[in-house]
């Protein structure tokens, strides 16, 4: 008997099997015209509840974007995905910025798509166009040419686990955890996660995680590598102190160089493109930083 997979199989042998020999063909994929962004926001800033906010420090070049939904232990409404990406779009244009946290309110990071709103989205091409604004968002975040990290106090579920892996690095508090629950709700990663999460913990350890579902600890996620440093908290839900100390270790390795050398660095590592590399480098090479450090005479050795 004929099946889609052998089909797909015999008609990729016939073309190029090392390039396109592993794609399986998913056959109830629907093909949807790309809407506009511009229209996706539309809709979906409509599904309310909670907020995101921006907050740019001019004097440590750090930014902070706060998932705000607390009563609903910051569920991510349509809202806040347009406030997410709004976010993103005023962070690129940032001339001096070196740093950017991402955290939630009240203690708990994100508990993934706001119920009401997913209620609402519930069907195959408003998922389509949810994954087109998200993705959006997370490849844009990702890619801003300053160092970001996600600050987890409690829990990181579902998108919101998702959500932290957008960032350069992430910072758990003791007893935070992340859960992939996707699987659970009967769907996949919306967010990139998927993608997101093969890139940092390998093929093996990500299916695991999105198939069991099951609980990471900080202290796994550290071992895993999706965490790269714990925070003791003396309260999760104290907001300030968490930031705080967020900003200490972000602080520790962009504070002491110039904002041109922290986005020469970010931009050169995430481009994957040597052409891009050389151009991006030679932004930095003759400028003020440069010449200063050159003034200086800086030796190495200690
Ligand atoms: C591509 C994206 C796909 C996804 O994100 S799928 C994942 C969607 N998220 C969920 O299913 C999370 C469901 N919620 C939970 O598991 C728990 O509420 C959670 C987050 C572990 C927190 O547990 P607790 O600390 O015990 O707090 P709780 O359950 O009493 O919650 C307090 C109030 O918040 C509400 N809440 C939490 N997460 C929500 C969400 N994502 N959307 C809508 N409402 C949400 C919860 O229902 C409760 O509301 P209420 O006070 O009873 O009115």
């Amino acid at each position: 008997m004929a099946c889609s997979g052998c089909a797909a199989l015999k008609l990729v042998s016939n073309r190029n099997l090392k390039v396109l020999g592993s794609r399986y063909v998913y056959t109830n994929v629907k093909k949807y015209a790309a809407s506009p962004l511009t229209e996706i926001r539309e809709q979906f800033r409509k599904f309310v509840g909670g907020g995101v906010s921006l907050r740019k420090n001019e004097d440590n070049g750090i930014a902070y974007i706060a998932i705000d939904h607390v009563k609903k232990k910051n569920g991510f409404s349509g809202k806040m995905m347009v406030d997410l990406n709004d976010a993103v779009l005023e962070l690129e244009s940032w001339k001096t910025g070196k740093g950017v946290i991402l955290y939630g309110a009240g203690g708990t990071f994100c508990s993934g798509g706001y119920l009401d709103t997913v209620r609402n989205i519930c069907n195959s091409e408003d998922g389509y166009k949810m994954a087109t604004l998200m993705h959006d968002s997370v490849m844009r975040l990702r890619n801003l040419p300053f160092v970001s990290v996600s600050l987890v106090t409690g829990k990181a579920i579902g998108g919101g686990a998702e959500l932290m892996l957008a960032t350069d690095f992430r910072l758990m508090s003791y007893s935070s955890e992340i859960r992939f629950v996707e699987a659970r709700m009967g769907v996949g990663t919306g967010w990139a996660g998927g993608t997101l999460l093969q890139q940092l913990v390998g093929h093996r350890t990500a299916l695991d995680l999105l198939l069991t579902c099951r609980k990471v600890s900080a202290d796994e996620a550290l071992v895993l590598g999706l965490a790269d440093d714990l925070i003791e908290e003396k309260d999760d839900d104290d907001d300030e102190a968490a930031v705080m100390k967020a900003t200490e270790w972000l602080n520790e390795r962009i504070a002491s160089h110039h904002h041109s050398v922290v986005q020469t660095i970010k931009g050169i590592v995430v481009c994957n493109d040597l052409e891009e590399e050389r151009r991006i480098f030679s932004t930095t090479w003759g400028g003020k930083a440069q010449q200063d450090a050159l003034n200086k005479n800086i030796k190495h050795n200690n």
